[in-house]
């Protein structure tokens, strides 16, 4: 098996780039010692491997997390949040290193893989912060001699199931506000990226957090650790990111245990532009939120609806920025765009564009596979789409823009809430009384007026309908992993 050496990768400490799993505090293979190979989707290169691992050893780390929930639970608030501004510090201090092991395994831009280790290290800070302030209530007795508390408890230990589209981020978002809250965690990340997961992992081990904290498992079989991880009495909550099917499928697979399950699923985010929008504005913010990790981002804009009166014109300005757009390697030179993430995913695309095609759409820009090969497609704009088209109810998870028309706001808003879909929506408009009625309108989780960029630490991340349920940052992000408990003292009457 010709490997790539770590050494062919340029990090300054290569010993980030672990081909082993974590459980109870060690770097483990599989029972059989069998791997699973992850390949560079730019170059199809061969990376490196990682244990091909199962049911078994997924039983083990969840037993390892068990075995270090009471210890980790009973640290002060204040001794969680300096493991976890440890480990912030230390995200960003190899945030290069980070970008690299990223873009080498996902495939997106190297600017971008270094935002969104900054992006995953805010998660880790903001909820190392958020330990100190887990508040509890006391409740005004409703009887003499009555004292009532509401305290708020680490619901135990986690499971966190992770895609490979931000294989660092959608990890931290779990990890912050479970560690912070005192849970312990098992964590499979995708098979395609598993690398950004592990790293993290070499770097909380480096932040002290105890053995058994954190675990990390990695295998082929998706399923079989799934099951393991929806259905082992010892793991209390679910925390899943990922496609719309799998989420409803690993609920289900919760159900029997009544765990806790929160779900950061598919989207299908409308982006409108209305006939009082700044174009330019808009046409940036339709850059931003559609073409960001090629279009493989679940908030990307995946239907532009533009005001019949405006747009022609914003079709060319959009064009021409599109057309800017540079296509490559992360890894070889400044890039706005990489591949996708396999054939399959190359597949779909090329689906949604030739039904477009075939019902009518025109197309603007791109529409074919780039010529770099592999899974490399040109960035696409297509006019004329209509609601009877694939691309308009399927998350297309690629650089495709399509433009669809609308005569005024009532039916901007039934065709951007006409899915079932609800986790992002944007639009551009000047009148502000129309953003209010507009955002109050739209049927998602989060919206973005005259802006395409939304994700924020800070601000509650998650969707409504079939793109799940739950929310991750903010103060909210906590209440997934935690619960309430209620005491009643009664201390006796007046002395
Ligand atoms: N809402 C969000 O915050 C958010 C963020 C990122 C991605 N997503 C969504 O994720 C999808 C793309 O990611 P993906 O292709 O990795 O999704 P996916 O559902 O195929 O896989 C997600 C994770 O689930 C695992 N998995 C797959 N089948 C499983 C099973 N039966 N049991 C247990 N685990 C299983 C995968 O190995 C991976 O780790 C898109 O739909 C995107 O919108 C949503
Ligand atoms: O793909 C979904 C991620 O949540 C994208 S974001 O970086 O959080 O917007």
């Amino acid at each position: 098996m010709n490997v790539v050496p770590a050494s062919s990768l340029p990090l300054r400490d290569p010993d980030l780039l672990r081909q082993r799993a974590l459980v109870g505090g060690r770097w483990i293979q599989a029972d059989g010692d069998q791997a699973c190979e992850v390949r560079n989707p730019a170059t199809g290169a061969l990376l490196a491997t990682v244990p091909d691992m199962g049911a078994a050893e997924t039983r083990r780390a969840i037993e390892a997390a068990q075995a270090a929930f009471p210890a980790w639970a009973a640290r002060t608030a204040g001794e969680r949040a300096q493991v976890l501004r440890r480990l912030f510090d230390l995200m960003m201090a190899h945030q290069d290193d980070l970008a690299v092991l990223m873009t080498a395994e996902q495939g997106k831009p190297l600017a971008e893989a270094r935002g969104e280790v900054a992006y995953a290290a805010s998660f880790i800070e903001w909820f190392g912060e958020e330990a100190r302030r887990l508040y509890g209530d006391v409740i005004p007795g409703h009887a003499a001699g009555k004292r009532l508390l509401v305290l708020r408890q680490p619901v135990g230990v986690v499971a966190a199931i992770t895609p490979w589209n931000f294989p660092s981020a959608m990890l931290a978002r779990k990890l912050g506000p479970a560690l912070a809250a005192g849970c312990t965690v098992v964590c499979k990340p995708a098979l395609e990226t598993p690398f950004s997961a592990l790293a993290l992992g070499v770097l909380a081990e480096r932040a002290g957090l105890p053995p058994g904290v954190l675990n990390i498992v990695t295998g082929r079989d998706a399923a079989a650790i799934g099951i393991e991880l929806t259905t082992h009495p010892a793991v209390r909550k679910l925390s899943f990111t990922g496609s719309t099917a799998v989420g409803r499928r690993l609920m289900a697979q919760c159900a029997d245990g009544l765990k806790r399950v929160s779900l950061e699923l598919g989207g299908n985010a409308p982006f409108i532009v209305f006939e009082d929008a700044d174009l330019d504005a808009a046409v940036a913010g339709a850059i931003a939120s559609k073409y960001r990790n090629s279009g493989q981002t679940c908030v990307c804009a995946n239907r532009i609806f533009v005001h019949e009166s405006v747009y022609e014109s914003f079709a060319l300005k959009l064009v021409d920025a599109v057309r800017a757009l540079r296509v490559g390697d992360g890894l070889a030179g400044p890039t706005d765009q990489g591949p996708l993430i396999s054939a399959a995913a190359l597949a779909k695309v090329e689906a949604h564009v030739a039904d477009a095609l075939a019902r009518g759409a025109r197309l603007a820009l791109g529409g074919a596979r780039h010529a770099l090969g592999g899974t490399f497609y040109q960035p696409t704009v297509l006019l004329d789409v209509t609601p009877a088209m694939r691309i308009a109810h399927e998350e297309t998870f690629g650089p495709v823009a399509p433009l669809f028309r609308f005569r005024d706001e009532r039916e901007a808003i039934a065709l951007a809430n006409d899915d079932q879909a609800g986790l992002a929506g944007y639009f551009y408009t000047r009148d502000l009384a129309r953003a209010f009625r507009v955002a109050e309108a739209l049927e998602c989780g989060i919206v973005g007026v005259n802006t395409g960029l939304i994700s924020t630490a800070v601000a509650p991340f998650g969707g409504i309908k079939q793109s799940g349920m739950g929310r991750e940052g903010s103060k909210y992000g906590l209440d997934d992993y935690t619960q309430i408990k209620y005491l009643c003292l009664d201390v006796g009457g007046s002395a």
